[in-house]
C-alpha cells in the first residue's frame, strides 16, 4: 500500500461556482502532499466510483438548493447505496463544502445532510477546524471561514455573478484550508 494519501473531491456544481470550490479544496489536498483527484457527481451513471473507492478521504461538495444538497448532489448520495451495503467507505474521513446566494441560505442543512451521509456510510467526519472569521470590530470579509462554519466550509456567490468573480478569494481559500486540513488528517490516520 502507498504512502501517498489520496483525496477524492465529489462535487456537483449546477453553474460552476460550486466547481471552483471543488477545485480550490483539491488544490489545498495537494499542497499539503497528497494526490487529490475532482470527481465530478452530476450525472449518478458515469460516476468515478473507482476514484472514489481508492481514496483515503472523500471530501463531498454540493450548492445548497432550496436549503439542502442540490437534486444531483441526492441522487449521487442514493445510487451510493450499493457501496454502502458493502461497507465499501467504512473508515475513510469525510468532509464536506457548500455555497449558496445568500450569507446564510440554510447551507448548515446541507452540510448537516453530508455529514449524516457520511455516518450511514460508516466514515469519520473532519470538521472546519478554522476559528469564525468576520465577527468582530477588526475582521472582514477578507477573512477566512468569513461565514463562521464549524462543521465544513461555506461559500457564498452573489446571485447575479458568474463563477469568474465570485465566490470571493476568502471562501476560495477556505475551501483550500479545508482540503489540506483533511489531507493532513488522513495521512495521520493512515499511518
Ligand atoms: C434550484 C435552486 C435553488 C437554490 N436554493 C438556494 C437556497 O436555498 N439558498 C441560497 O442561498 N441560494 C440558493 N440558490 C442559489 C445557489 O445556491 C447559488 O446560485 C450557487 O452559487 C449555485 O452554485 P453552482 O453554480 O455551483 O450551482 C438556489 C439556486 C437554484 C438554481
Amino acid at each position: 500500500m502507498s504512502d501517498q494519501v489520496k483525496v477524492a473531491v465529489a462535487y456537483h456544481s449546477g453553474y460552476g461556482h460550486t466547481e471552483v470550490l471543488a477545485q480550490a479544496v483539491a488544490a489545498g489536498a495537494e499542497n499539503a502532499g497528497a494526490v487529490a483527484v475532482t470527481v465530478s457527481v452530476a450525472d449518478a451513471d458515469t460516476v468515478n466510483w473507482d476514484a472514489l473507492a481508492e481514496a483515503d478521504a472523500i471530501i463531498f461538495g454540493s450548492p445548497t438548493y432550496m436549503g439542502s444538497v442540490s437534486g444531483q448532489f441526492k441522487t449521487f448520495m442514493d445510487a451510493s447505496s450499493k457501496v454502502w451495503a458493502e461497507g465499501g467507505w467504512k473508515d475513510k474521513l469525510a468532509a464536506g463544502f457548500t455555497n449558496s446566494s445568500s450569507q446564510s441560505g440554510d447551507k448548515l442543512n446541507t452540510l448537516q445532510q453530508m455529514s449524516i451521509y457520511a455516518a450511514q456510510q460508516g466514515m469519520i467526519w473532519v470538521s472546519l477546524g478554522i476559528m469564525p472569521g468576520n465577527n468582530s470590530s477588526q475582521g472582514s470579509t477578507e477573512d477566512l471561514n468569513r461565514l463562521g462554519s464549524f462543521l465544513g466550509a461555506m461559500a457564498q456567490s452573489n446571485a447575479d455573478e458568474g463563477a469568474e468573480v465570485t465566490p470571493p478569494q476568502s471562501d476560495r481559500d477556505t475551501a483550500q484550508a479545508l482540503g489540506a486540513r483533511v489531507a493532513a488528517a488522513a495521512k495521520r490516520w493512515k499511518q
